[in-house]
């Protein structure tokens, strides 16, 4: 049988003092596409950020594609976060520089091949549909192209999972549908992808398994 690519095994997941999800057990396959939903303050977001590694891990285990998180080294944080993509609601890209700098700048960090920068950028941008847009500002695009550029970044490095939190919060429908499909299209080619969304009409659109943050647990919906 298939190992899961992300696993929850009794994982209590804390946001300062607040233990916001407690005991969950949960597995996520390779390529599985899974919403996440919930109210506000359900710990979506919480969720998203524990398997980042940027909200520690307070009691349990969570294993990523073989890493396991309790007590992760910060030496270890750098790999764990080559494995995972991440885009959230603000685009978060750096105003200071073009959309193709912006990538760069991604790929010098984590010291991917230099002869090989320029092909992946232009491989990831053709990929999310803004290619053309490669020497513009940020500020020159609109929202659903700065996220299709957020998302052509969290595909850089090769990543096996995306973890997508509102992606389509800043978005008018019709953009934030087309967002959606490119995210269903990714997880298609193999990616698992987790996004956590306020937007239901999504989950009619495009189906998928999803999970309800409710009460300090996770409910299979
Ligand atoms: N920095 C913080 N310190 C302490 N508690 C926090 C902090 N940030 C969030 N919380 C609390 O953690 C809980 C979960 O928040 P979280 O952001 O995970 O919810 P969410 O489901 O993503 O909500 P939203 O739909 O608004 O994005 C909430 O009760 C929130 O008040």
């Amino acid at each position: 049988m298939t190992q899961p690519i992300i696993e929850f095994k009794n994982a209590t997941l804390k946001n300062g003092e607040n233990e916001v999800l407690k005991n969950i057990n949960l597995a996520i396959y390779p390529g599985e596409f899974v919403y996440l939903i919930g109210k506000i303050g359900t710990g979506k977001s919480t969720l998203i950020r524990s398997l980042n590694a940027e909200l520690p891990l307070h009691k349990g285990q969570i294993v990523i594609d073989g890493t396991l998180l309790w007590n992760i080294r910060r030496k270890n944080v750098a790999p764990l976060r080559k494995k995972l993509g991440v885009v959230f609601q603000d685009y978060k890209l750096l105003s200071d520089r073009s959309v193709y700098k912006n990538l760069l700048f991604v790929l010098e960090a984590t010291e991917f091949p230099k002869k090989e920068r320029k092909e992946r950028i232009e491989e990831v941008l053709l990929k999310t549909g803004v290619l053309e847009h490669k020497d513009k500002m940020p500020h020159e695009l609109s929202g659903g192209e700065q996220q299709r550029v957020v998302i052509a970044r969290a595909l850089l490095n090769n990543p096996d999972i995306i973890l997508a939190d509102e992606p389509t919060g800043n978005l008018d429908p019709e953009t934030s549908y087309a967002l959606a499909a490119l995210l269903h299209d990714i997880s298609k080619s193999g990616k698992t992808v987790i996004m956590a969304t306020h937007q239901y009409d999504l989950l009619e659109r495009f189906p998928a398994r999803t999970l309800r943050c409710e009460n300090h647990q996770i409910i299979e919906q």
